[in-house]
């Protein structure tokens, strides 16, 4: 658990983050979003105390992150930047090694581990160790700098823009590559991006920042159905807010007792998958199957219309 706490920093005679309070879940992601120059990446440096706090608090599972050395503090949480920041004329493997050789893990523990975060990022290490940066596309460049974050197996994983050099595509996978490992690993994530779609889709939770404040934090479904009046409302607005609150939901939220005609539907689908399929097939309503198969209900447009709109 992350705990900020009053948090300020000033430069000179600016105020970059004005009093900043909030707290983090251990094994969630929170986005923390605002347009440039908010002050995000300087709240989440000063998590790593690459920056420190003018005044405030921020402590990590209780303890004061003040009362540790900076350099030791951050051997233990990862740190991925936009741009990845490999070094460029030392292999994948060695720079995936970066923080293990530091902390003196003997060669053959460091050889294991650089296989296994290769792997668990779908890069075949007798296909990946030996390249150099250069040698791989943006994506798989952005893969090896979260390898290289999570080596040390950290708690922790900020992470800078990491997906801002990415094209469309590459983007989209990056990101569920992010969710498939936080899951998987159940690590605690804080992620900055200026992207408030990027922030729905990833969020545990959305801190929405603005002139160094923090204007809220809130999950992603109530940033979208109530936000804060003024800057988070026009941002929210640019987003497609009604396929955003249904793609947030699964269809066993709303799922009703009867039948339907038509292809079944899987209950762990999202509300949005389902308006899609009821769009596609032209139906009032259509089936759904539980996991083993097995009809549990159905589900309605009627019902998807009352979720996806301002709540009443
Ligand atoms: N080292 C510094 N010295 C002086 N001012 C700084 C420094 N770092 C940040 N600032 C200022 O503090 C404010 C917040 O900066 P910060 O980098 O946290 O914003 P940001 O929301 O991350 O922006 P961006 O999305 O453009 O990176 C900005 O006005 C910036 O110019």
């Amino acid at each position: 658990m992350i705990e900020l706490e009053n948090v300020s920093r000033r430069f000179g005679d600016q105020v970059a983050v004005d009093d900043v309070s909030f707290t983090v879940e251990r094994g969630t992601i929170t986005v923390i979003v605002g347009t440039s120059g908010s002050g995000k990446s300087t709240t989440l440096r000063m998590i790593n105390r690459l920056i420190e706090p003018s005044s405030g608090t921020i402590r990590i599972d209780g303890k004061d992150t003040a009362s540790v050395s900076g350099e030791e503090l951050r051997r233990g949480i990862g740190y991925v930047i936009q741009g990845n920041g490999l070094f460029p004329h030392w292999t994948v493997a060695r720079n995936i090694a970066t923080v293990p050789t530091l902390l003196g893990w003997d060669s053959s523990k460091i050889a294991r581990r650089v296989d296994e975060l290769l792997s668990l990022f779908s890069m075949k290490p007798e296909d990946f160790a030996k390249k150099f940066p250069h040698q791989l596309s943006g994506g798989e460049q952005q893969r090896v700098g979260v390898a290289r974050a999570l080596a040390a197996e950290p708690g922790l994983l900020l992470m800078d823009e990491p997906f801002g050099a990415l094209d469309p595509i590459i983007r989209a996978k990056a990101q569920e590559d992010l969710l498939a490992v936080q899951r998987r690993l159940g690590i605690t994530v804080v992620l900055v991006t200026h992207d408030m779609e990027e922030a729905i889709h990833l969020g545990h939770k959305i801190a929405v920042m603005d002139g160094g404040k923090l204007l809220q934090y809130a999950p992603p479904a109530e940033i979208l159905a109530k936000p804060a009046h003024g800057f988070v409302e026009k941002l929210v607005n640019g987003v497609d807010r009604p396929f955003r609150l249904l793609s947030l939901a699964p269809v066993s939220s709303i799922v009703e007792p009867g039948t339907a005609e038509g292809p079944p539907i899987a209950a762990t689908a999202t509300l949005r998958d389902a308006l899609s399929e009821l769009l596609w097939h032209q139906r009032e309503a259509l089936p759904v199957a539980g996991p083993d198969g097995a009809l549990v209900g159905r589900i309605s447009l009627a019902s998807l219309r009352a979720h996806a709109g301002v709540p009443a």
